[in-house]
């Protein structure tokens, strides 16, 4: 699987640090509260299991299952939820957790949902940021890098749903996604 990759944006050791700190600045800024962490699948799976093991204080975990991309490189733009939350997110500080954030659609969608739903307040986590990619008006509020416009895989991230197994993010050989 490794000689499909052209280059690799961020290793495995790079990503571990980067996680470590935004662990450490979510612990300050929840400091004595019990926020709820929604981790957005499939995506955020991997970034959210070391992220909260790097969070020292109590959190409720939950997943939200949300799709747009059908496995390919481009946004359908319809975000759909293939699972809701368990939990009732009236009142609760939230803590968004995603893979990435690109054309914002999937993080527009869901912050509209919750403020809807009555939460008190919304955290977002990203471990990566597209900015080039952008469509909706928003923004996270702690990031772990910004990436180019390219279409990046591992950690999580996939295409037509592999590479998500990586321990690291790079980008495709140009003859993987044609
Ligand atoms: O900012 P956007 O353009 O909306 O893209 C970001 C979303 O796209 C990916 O999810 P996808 O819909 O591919 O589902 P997956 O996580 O199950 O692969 C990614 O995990 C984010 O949730
Ligand atoms: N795998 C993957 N999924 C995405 N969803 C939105 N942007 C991306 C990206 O660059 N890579």
């Amino acid at each position: 699987m490794h000689n499909e990759i052209e280059e690799i944006l961020f290793t495995e050791d790079e990503i571990q640090k980067q996680t470590k700190e935004l662990g450490q600045t979510i612990t300050k800024q929840f400091e004595g509260k019990f926020p709820l962490a929604i981790g957005v699948l499939k995506g955020a799976m991997p970034f959210m299991s070391d992220l909260l093991k790097n969070v020292n204080t109590h959190v409720e975990m939950d997943f939200m299952d949300v799709s747009s991309y059908g496995g390919g490189m481009e946004s359908s733009g319809e975000v759909r939820i293939v699972k809701d939350l368990n939990t009732q997110v009236k009142g609760r500080d939230l803590l968004i957790i995603e893979d990435i954030i690109d054309s914002g659609l999937t993080l527009g969608y869901l912050v509209d949902l919750f403020k809807h739903r009555g939460a008190k307040s919304i955290t977002i986590v990203t471990l990566l940021d597209k900015p080039s990619g952008r469509k909706a008006d928003v923004s996270a509020d702690l990031v772990g890098f910004e990436v180019p416009d390219a279409f990046v895989v591992g950690y999580g991230l996939d295409f037509e749903e592999k590479y998500r197994n990586l321990p690291y993010i790079g980008v495709l050989k140009p003859e993987i996604y044609s």
